[in-house]
């Protein structure tokens, strides 16, 4: 019997193939396991077909529906290890493959791909304009170090064409996978050394002979970071069913690069835009630690729940569900961490109350003090000062900065305002309850006094953390080398914490490192969504200076944004239940699908509807169960750190986004009015930036004036 593999390029479109094509290829598979070589290529089915024209002379394509065909890698050489390739459209499927061209790379010995006759073409014409340029891309590298690091004849006069890595990205889609690699590593800046250890080394067998061999069968197994071989139909199904997550496999060199570096001597921080795959980073990272000591504990921490049940998830298929390194990594949220040390210290916890419940405690503590404040004022203050800073009495407040409040306090202020502060404490002792960044507060005392309880902390989504969280990470983890790993995206703050890492003694000067290839999105997704930033500056995560999206961009391409509004809510919502059933018809999974709304009372009117037209709807709240079947419906907060093929945000009008209620008014507090604006705005960013292939942004009215005027 033949054997069969599967080439990631299969993969990567495999998503978003229709059920019947599925179908089709699961039985075209099925065949490839249950027929001799000779039975194939008489299979009237399958129709095993030779490509003319092909660069290729291995090139096939076989059958997989009247309208699509599967390309297909044919051994030519005796071996009997058939390659998946691609499935497309009937006429793509001979483009396709008449173009492409595979071999073995000299170096790593893998099987790599180019799109020959794409090469063939261009290359001409970047040579005729790199005559002139004052400089080439590679012109420190000589032809012998290439050569040495796998780069074959085409590919050298390719990258000798080059002037700088905008054209390096512009023929990435062209060049064989390996040696793209070799040369985005080179332009980075590694030297050729750095290249061999970290590309080529990793991947060359370390049994290579000294000659390449050649047949098909020895460079497909070769290439495992890449291909992946069936071994029996269970197995198929299983591949089939579950489709193959290459960012365990492949990583950006500037991923690789902070991810996998051996060693740092301090706290280090990756940023970059949405989807730039900064969680992606901080998983490997762990990976990383876990091998570099045979017991050190770990602390993989983020924002909610959700999203620490993703990251759990992700880390049991990044390292093979393997028990033993799995129970060395603790992942969890800050507040879940905190709560767990002082339960530890005492048996009766607090139990912690969420704002809603502390804006009321407040506006009791207005009235019985008769205070000349706003609770809303009143909350602000200790979130952001008292808390922020940790003080604990009237002087320590007296004394205290308030920079980034808008409003002056003399001292009978800030006296009325600590009284307020006591009432409000004394209210939550009286009542047995608390806060959960009292309870931050109160595990970072603890963790202080005792040993640390972890060898690193690995964070993600850091920009959203409070300094009381922060006190907590930093005590969990003595200062050493290696101590933090911490990622986020200033552009996607959506709740109001503001902190300066190194007064937390948390100092990443010298190892911040920024990821810019969004791996999610396509470029029509992000140019708009980026537009909705364009009016306003962004604090850097590490709360000195300022970040940008500068340099950010996408290899994918899509439809634009379609951004509309309607006279009326109903009418919009008709139309959202209208594009569903077409993205449905279109093929896409509901649980593909994200609805999502500044607030549940949208989402309650869109669910009835949906429900009404029998689409299966689920609402996202906390943690969705795994495979449960439906639309994902969810407010922007719940949509963080989510991603989904299509995603329709509703209700983008003024008055709603940015909601009125939480702005606070400019006459109370300048400051605070421009901090909640920022909000807003970045909650509509991050709403937006959930979408890979299509958004959708609607409204009924008048719209949000932070849309980007119509280009
Ligand atoms: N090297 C890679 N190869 C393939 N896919 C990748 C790679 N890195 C990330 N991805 C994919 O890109 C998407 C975004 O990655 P990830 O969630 O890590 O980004 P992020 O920067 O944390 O995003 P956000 O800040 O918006 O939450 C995911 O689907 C992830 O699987």
């Amino acid at each position: 019997m033949p054997r069969l593999a599967f080439a990631q390029s299969f993969w990567d479109g495999y998503d978003t193939l229709e059920k019947p094509v599925r179908a089709g290829v699961r039985k075209a598979m099925a065949k490839f396991q249950a027929m001799s070589a000779a039975e194939l290529n008489a299979d009237k089915g399958l129709h095993l077909e030779s490509v003319q024209n092909a660069r290729d002379p291995r090139m096939r394509t076989i059958r997989i529906t009247d309208f699509w065909r599967g390309v297909v890698l044919a051994p030519d050489d005796g071996s009997d290890m058939f390659l998946l390739v691609n499935v497309l459209p009937h006429d793509d499927a001979y483009t396709w493959a008449a173009k492409r061209l595979y071999s073995a790379n000299s170096a790593t010995r893998a099987l790599e791909v180019r799109n020959a006759v794409a090469l063939d073409e261009l290359t001409p014409l970047y040579e005729t304009a790199a005559r002139t340029a004052p400089r080439l891309l590679f012109a420190d590298v000589s032809d012998g170090t290439l050569r040495e690091l796998g780069i074959d004849d085409q590919v050298l006069r390719a990258a000798r064409s080059l002037v700088d890595k905008a054209q390096l990205e512009a023929f990435s889609t062209l060049l064989p996978e390996d040696q793209l690699e070799v040369l985005q590593y080179l332009a980075e800046g590694f030297s050729p050394e750095e290249v061999y250890r970290d590309v080529v080394a990793v991947r060359r067998p370390a049994d290579a002979p000294a000659e390449p061999v050649e047949d098909l069968a020895t460079v497909i197994t070769n290439t495992s970071a890449r291909i992946r071989l069936v071994t029996g139909p269970r197995e198929l199904e299983e591949m089939l069913a579950k489709p193959f997550a290459a960012w365990r496999v492949f990583l950006h060199p500037s991923q690789r690069r902070v991810a996998y570096r051996t060693s740092y001597g301090g706290p280090v921080q990756v940023t970059g835009g949405p989807g730039t795959g900064k969680t992606v980073a901080a998983l490997h990272r762990v990976k990383h630690l876990l091998g570099r000591s045979e017991d050190g504990r770990i602390l993989l921490t983020t924002y909610t729940n959700a999203l620490a049940a993703g990251l759990r998830e992700m880390l049991g298929l990044l390292l093979d569900e393997d028990e033993k390194l799995l129970a060395r990594v603790d992942v969890t949220t800050i507040d879940a961490c905190a709560n767990g040390v002082v339960r530890a210290h005492s048996a009766a916890v607090p139990k912690p109350i969420g704002d809603r419940e502390q804006r009321q405690l407040w506006e009791k503590v207005v009235r019985q003090l008769d205070l000349p404040f706003t609770a809303q004022f009143l909350a602000q203050e200790y979130r952001h000062v008292v808390l922020g800073q940790n003080l604990r009495d009237l002087d320590a407040y007296l004394g205290a900065s308030r920079r980034g409040r808008g409003t002056g306090l003399g001292p009978a202020r800030r006296r009325e305002v600590w009284s307020g502060v006591e009432r409000f404490e004394q209210m939550l002792r009286e009542r047995g309850e608390t806060t959960h960044l009292r309870i931050c507060g109160r595990a970072a005392e603890l963790l202080a006094d005792a040993p640390a309880p972890y060898a690193h902390v690995v964070v993600d989504e850091a920009q959203d953390l409070h300094p009381a969280q922060w006190r907590v990470l930093r005590a969990a983890v003595s200062p050493s080398p290696d101590d933090l790993f911490v990622t986020g995206d200033p552009h996607q703050r959506i709740y109001d914490s503001r902190v300066s890492l190194g007064s937390l003694g948390i100092a990443t000067v010298g190892r911040s490192f920024r990821l810019r290839v969004n791996y999610r999105s396509t470029e029509e997704i992000l140019a708009w969504s980026a537009r909705l930033l364009a009016p306003v500056t962004i604090d850097a995560l590490e709360g000195e200076g300022t970040d940008s999206l500068a340099g950010y961009h996408s290899l994918l391409h899509g439809s634009r944004p379609r951004v509309r509004g309607y006279a009326t809510r109903q009418e919009e919502t008709d139309a959202l239940v209208e594009r569903i059933r077409v993205l449905l018809a279109e093929g896409l999974a509901p649980h593909e699908i994200g609805v999502c709304a500044r607030f549940n009372l949208a989402l309650d009117t869109a669910e009835e509807k949906l429900k009404a037209a029998s689409i299966p709807v689920l609402r996202v709240k906390g943690q969705v169960a795994q495979g449960s079947e439906g639309v994902r419906l969810a407010t922007m907060h719940a949509m963080k750190g989510l991603e989904f093929r299509a995603v329709s945000v509703l209700g983008v009008a003024e008055g709603t986004v940015p909601f009125a209620r939480e702005i606070t008014p400019r006459e109370a507090d300048p400051l605070q009015h421009d901090a909640d604006l920022l909000r807003e705005r970045c909650l509509l960013f991050v709403a937006c930036t959930r979408a890979r292939e299509t958004l959708s942004v609607t409204w009924s009215g008048t719209a949000s004036p932070f849309l980007p005027p119509v280009a």
